[in-house]
Order: C-alpha cells, then structure tokens, then sequence
C-alpha cells in the first residue's frame, strides 16, 4: 500500500518505518526543514534501539521517503497517518492545533478515496473534529479513523512489530477493511486487532495510560508508606506483583513517571473529565503524588549535607525520562537538577543519549560528563535519576576512589542495600531502609 504520515517524530518515524518494513511505500511529511534534510541524508534524527537498522534499509531500498511538501507526501496514499503533536494546552487539555491546522490543509488536496488515521493521542470527539475539518475542504470521500499507538520509547520497534494489540476505532466497512489489512503483518496469534467505534479508541489510550500511571503512583505511595513504617518496598512490590490479578509490571517505585506522555495525557484525561463535569478523583491523586515523587530525595539531600550545599558538587547519573532513549521531555532528572542548583550545588552530568538534548535545554549551568566515572571524580555525592544499564553494575572500588565520600542517593533502587552495607556507603533509596555507611 502507498502510505503518508504526517509528522516525523517519534512516533511518525516509528510508525513510517515499521509499515515499510512490512512492504508498503511510506512517504513521511515533517515541517521541521532541518530534520526532514538529516532524514532524507540518511541520518536517524531519535535514538532508538533497532530503528536505525531498519530505517537505512528502507530508505536505501526506496520504500521510504521524507519531504516538508504536504501535497508531494500524501500523492497517491490511500492510507494518511497524522502523527502529530498533542502537547498540553494552558488549561492543560490536550492541545489539537497541529491536527486541526493538517486536517484543514488536507481537505483540497485530496484526490481520491482515502482513509485518514489519528495516530497521536486524541480526547475523545477529535476524529469528528477532523472529519468536519477535512470536509470543508475536500472533494471527495474519505474516512478518519482512530488507531491511537501504544508504543514504549526505548522498545518502540519491538512494541510496534509485535503490539499486544492494534486498537481500531472506526464505523466505517470501508476504513475497517484497509485498516485490517495494514495492520495484519504486525498481529501475532492471539494479539488481536480490536475494533470500536471511534470514541471508544480514543478514550482507550487515555485509559490505558492514566490507569498504569496510577499504578506507579499507588506503588510509590506504598514506598513511601514502606520508609514509615519500617517495611521494604522491593518485598512489597514482590509479594503482591505475582498475583497474576495485579500483575509484576509497572509496580516499580521511583521518583516518579516523567516522559511525553503519561504526565500530559493523566492531565489531559482530567481535564477532558471536568469538562463534562465529571470529577476524576483517582486522577487528581495520581498527579499529585507524582509531583512530589520527582523531588522526594532532594530533602535527603539537603539533610545529608546539614541543609548546605552550598561548595557541594553532586554527580547526577541519568538525564533521559528512562533507560535506552535519549527523550528528555518530563524527565524527573531535570526537576532534580534545578532543585540542586538552586540549593547552591554544583552539579556533574553523565547520560549515556540525552547529554545533547539537555545542553540545549539547560546549557552551561552544569558540567556534561563522558562517563558516569568522570561525573564522580571528586564528587561529593552520586545521585541516580536514570536506571541505564551501565549504572547497574559500576566498579564500586573505582567509585569510591573518585568520590570525596562514599554517598549514593538513588532515585530507581538499583542496588542492594547488603552490598551497600558491605562497601560502607551511605545509600539512600526509595521505600527501602536507609543505609548510614
Ligand atoms: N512519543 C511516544 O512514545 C508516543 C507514544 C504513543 C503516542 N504518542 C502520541 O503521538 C503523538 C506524537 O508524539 P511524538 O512523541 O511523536 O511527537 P514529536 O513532538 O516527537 O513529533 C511531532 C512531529 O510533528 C511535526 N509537525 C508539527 N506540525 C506539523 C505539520 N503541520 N505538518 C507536518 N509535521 C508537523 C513536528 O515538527 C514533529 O517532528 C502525540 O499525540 C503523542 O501523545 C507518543
Ligand atoms: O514501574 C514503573 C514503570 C515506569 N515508570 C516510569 O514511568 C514513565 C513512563 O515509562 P514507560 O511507560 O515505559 O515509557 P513511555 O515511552 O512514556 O510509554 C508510555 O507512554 C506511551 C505514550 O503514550 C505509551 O504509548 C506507552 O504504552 C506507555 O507505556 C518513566 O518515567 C518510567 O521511569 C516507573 O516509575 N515505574
């Protein structure tokens, strides 16, 4: 099938590569001259485990292609992808004006039968939004449908490849059908293709995201209950996540959830609820919670250091919102980072993808590290706000040889506090007891 997305980014890119990998020809629109360029160059513009790969075969084998021409792009596609931006609104509802402003331009530029998809995370009633938009404008007849992505930064290829399920929101026999026959290469047995009508499917990626961030802020709540009351939150976690009913994933306590979607979509859920005067209660918590998560060690911190960090450098381990991305969108690291700074630290970065994302948010107040061991040397205190990989296992011996002290204030539980114990750190965590070194 000939297919256009609009709008390169993460999702775009995913999505555009994935559907050429499967043999259809993929035409991906951006606005953003400078990125379209570096793609057309053949240079990935996101870090993605296993994207890059697949993205220069098929840009070699001309089954994929990428221009800033939204009438170029979409010739001859009979199936249209916006994936676009939705970012928060002042009023934090979900903010449509990139999808609108495209749906508007798409109107008088179609030429034959074609079904448009709303790939980005839409409040319900955005598929009839765009349906009017399109409308206004177009000649012929065409569908939207609604096909929200439930992709995880750091796997998207493999969530994209092998999703548990493909969610369809669609009325239309019409749309179903091309739908269906897209997507049939990506669904394993047994991971089927849902479909709903259209409300119903964007409300789903709205429900799905609210309800695991849910699940993480009850279980950072239960850590923080853990910290009072004497408990450990890894046997916790352990004890009630294999009950099958509550299930062992997502249960990992933290300084909280950052990243592009799951703080502006629980936002934007709440909002679309006060809108229809509904009271999300859970909703409201959820966020709470995770606000103050961000920055639940950095009184530790302050206490540690007799409320003075003033002469203090602190080495942060971590930038990215999460391991294996270089996405620096909500990344609780950055909250921490400020709190630091403005408490009078000087502060020591090491981030295996997301130093360059951060330079161009946060510049020079901060010294950008090639290793995790640079960032300690002559630290006074490693603080982890990332759980990469590499900070799983470091050379404890090398470390505390580069520390001023042997201090570690750890955002995602990476070590064990025996070992802690034994290597006379001071270690603390989060829900776990506090190791004084
Ligand atoms: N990032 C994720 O992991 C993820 C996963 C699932 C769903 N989503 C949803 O998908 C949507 C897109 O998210 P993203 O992270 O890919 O966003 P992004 O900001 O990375 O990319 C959006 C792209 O759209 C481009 N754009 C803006 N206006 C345009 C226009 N008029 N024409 C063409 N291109 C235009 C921008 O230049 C940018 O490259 C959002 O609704 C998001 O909530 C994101
Ligand atoms: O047990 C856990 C799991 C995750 N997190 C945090 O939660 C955030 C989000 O993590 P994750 O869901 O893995 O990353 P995203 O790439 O943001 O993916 C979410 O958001 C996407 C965009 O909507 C959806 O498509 C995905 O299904 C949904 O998982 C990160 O800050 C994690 O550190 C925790 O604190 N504890």
């Amino acid at each position: 099938m000939k297919i256009a997305v609009v709008g390169t980014g993460y999702v775009g890119l995913v999505t555009g590569t994935c559907f050429a990998e499967t043999g259809n020809t993929v035409t991906c629109v951006d606005i953003d001259q400078e990125k379209v360029k570096k793609l057309q160059n053949g240079k990935i513009t996101i870090y993605e485990p296993g994207l890059e790969q697949l993205f220069e075969r098929n840009l070699k084998q001309g089954r994929l292609a990428f221009t800033t021409n939204l009438k170029e792009g979409i010739e001859g596609a009979q199936i249209i992808f916006l994936a676009l931006p939705t970012p928060p609104g002042e009023d934090g509802s979900a903010d449509l004006k990139y999808i609108l402003k495209v749906a508007d331009d798409l109107g008088p530029l179609l030429k034959d039968f074609t079904v448009i998809v709303d790939k980005s995370t839409v409040p319900v009633g955005t598929a009839d939004k765009v349906r009017e938009r399109v409308a206004k404008g177009a000649k012929v007849e065409f569908d939207v449908v609604s096909n929200p992505e439930f992709l995880r930064e750091g796997v998207a290829v493999e969530d994209f490849m092998k999703p548990d399920r493909v969610v369809i929101g669609t009325n239309s026999a019409r749309g179903r059908k091309v739908m269906e026959q897209l997507y049939q290469p990506f669904v394993r047995q047994g991971n089927p293709i849902i479909f709903m009508d259209e409300r119903s499917a964007e409300l789903t990626k709205y429900a799905a995201n609210a309800f695991l961030a849910t699940k993480i802020s009850f279980m950072n709540e239960i850590a923080n209950l853990c910290e009072s009351v004497g408990a450990d939150v890894d046997s916790v976690r352990k004890g009630v996540g294999t009950d099958s009913r509550i299930g062992k994933r997502f249960l990992f306590p933290g300084i909280g959830y950052g990243g592009s979607c799951f703080p502006k979509d629980v936002q934007a859920l709440a909002k679309s609820s006060s809108d229809v005067q509904y009271d999300f209660k859970i909703l409201k918590a959820v966020m709470d919670v995770n606000a103050d998560q961000k920055t639940r060690l950095i009184p530790r911190v302050k206490e540690y250091f007799n409320n003075n960090l003033k002469g203090k450098t602190i080495a942060v381990w971590g930038l990215s919102f999460k391991p294996h991305t270089d996405d620096i969108r909500e990344a609780p690291a950055l909250y921490n980072i400020d709190l630091l700074l403005e408490a009078g630290a000087t502060v020591k970065v090491h981030d295996p993808e997301g130093m360059e994302n951060v330079k161009k948010l946060v510049g020079s107040k901060i010294q950008y590290c090639e290793t995790p061991y640079e960032a300690a040397e002559g630290a006074d205190a490693v603080f982890i706000a990332t759980e990469w990989p590499e900070f799983r296992t470091p050379d404890f011996e090398k470390l505390s040889s580069l520390l001023k002290a042997k201090v570690i204030f750890d955002g995602r539980n990476l070590y064990d506090l025996s070992v802690m114990k034994e290597l006379g750190y001071a270690y603390y965590s989060i829900g776990r007891e506090v190791v004084h070194g």
